[in-house]
């Protein structure tokens, strides 16, 4: 699936591959680099082959300040995403940040918020491939998540495979849409309900619950919470264990799962888009972003 097709010539420019030694495929040492495998990405996101683990990426996110998930910043991820799916040196993904404290503050409120129809579009369109790519990927994807994940950020961290969240009560995690005055799409509701079941699901989404890591791990919307400085290392052996499965019967398995859920959006995609434009052009809707993206200015004092 061609993903820089109708990139935006900026967005394409960002992009260019990163230099690399010649014939280093991913996750194999070049002839005569001597310094094994090199890492690659853009700007925003590194992909590094993890040292410890064949056939393992680390893909961190680095758009500072709080990784919200901005057009160049989401075209970034699903052409990083891309390479590993057609490098098939890879085997799984772990998805971490390199954010301190925040693992994604969502979707980039400043690509909704005063802006035309055509570029909400263009940025929805995005968003929901971000979800595709990730729900439906070929390879184990394990979020290490090491900050605080609302809205965009938990439904990226949801689309993994399996959540590992460090045991800090700032990092809370959770679909808050409610809280700005906004509504999570039916899709962010589909993988919620999956996740933590249907009454659960119901209250979070309706009270914009964002979950401490004790109360994520019981209602069931991470899988594991553990110390800080042991959540890479939990992450790794995860994989490990996922990766003793046999791709293809992992694969189908996936598949067979997540494809319905999945396929409510691919079979509605465009009409998701426009419902979303309709929504957030709202001038109520436009008034509770800016009235939140005022709270979020006043917060710093
Ligand atoms: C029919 C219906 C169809 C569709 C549905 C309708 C609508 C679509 C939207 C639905 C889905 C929405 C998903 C989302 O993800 S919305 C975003 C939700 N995110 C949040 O609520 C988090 C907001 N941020 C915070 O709470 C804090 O910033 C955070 C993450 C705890 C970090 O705090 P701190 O370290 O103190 O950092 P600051 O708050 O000072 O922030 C630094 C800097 O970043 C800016 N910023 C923060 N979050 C965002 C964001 N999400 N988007 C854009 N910018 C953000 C913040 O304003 C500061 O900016 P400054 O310039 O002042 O430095």
């Amino acid at each position: 699936m061609a993903l820089t097709v109708g990139l935006r010539p900026l967005t394409r420019a960002l992009l260019r591959p990163w230099a690399r030694v010649p014939g280093a495929a991913l996750g194999r040492p070049a002839a005569g680099s001597g310094d094994g495998v090199r890492c690659f990405g853009s700007p925003r996101v590194l992909v590094e082959p993890d040292p410890a683990a064949v056939g393992v990426a680390v893909m961190k996110m680095r758009n500072p300040p709080v990784n919200s998930l901005s057009l160049e910043f989401l075209t970034e991820l699903l052409i990083s995403l891309e390479k590993l799916e057609n490098d098939k040196t890879f085997r799984g993904i772990i998805i971490t940040s390199d954010c301190p404290g925040i693992f994604s503050a969502g979707l980039d409120l400043l690509e909704m918020y005063g802006r035309d129809p055509a570029h909400c579009a263009e940025y929805w369109k995005a968003v929901q491939e971000l979800w595709l790519r990730v729900y439906l990927s070929n390879l184990v994807v394990i979020g290490a998540i090491n900050g605080i994940s609302p809205a965009g950020g938990c439904l990226l961290s949801l689309s993994c495979d399996y959540r590992v969240l460090a045991n800090n009560p700032k990092y809370a995690i959770g679909l808050n849409e409610t809280l700005l005055g906004i509504i999570a799409p039916f899709w962010f509701k589909d993988v919620l309900v999956n996740t933590i079941g249907h009454r659960a699901a119901e209250r979070a989404l309706q009270l914009g619950f964002l979950f401490p890591p004790s109360d994520a791990l019981q209602v069931g919307i991470v899988d594991q919470v553990v110390p800080e400085d042991q959540v890479q290392s939990t992450a790794r052996s995860v994989m490990a264990q996922w990766l003793a499965i046999p791709d293809h019967a992992r694969q189908l398995t996936k598949n067979l799962v997540r494809k319905p859920t999945a396929d409510r959006l691919l079979q509605q995609r465009d009409a998701d888009i426009q419902n979303f434009v309709r929504f957030i052009s709202r001038d109520s809707i436009q008034k509770s972003l800016h009235v939140y993206l005022e709270k979020l200015k006043q917060k710093k004092g």
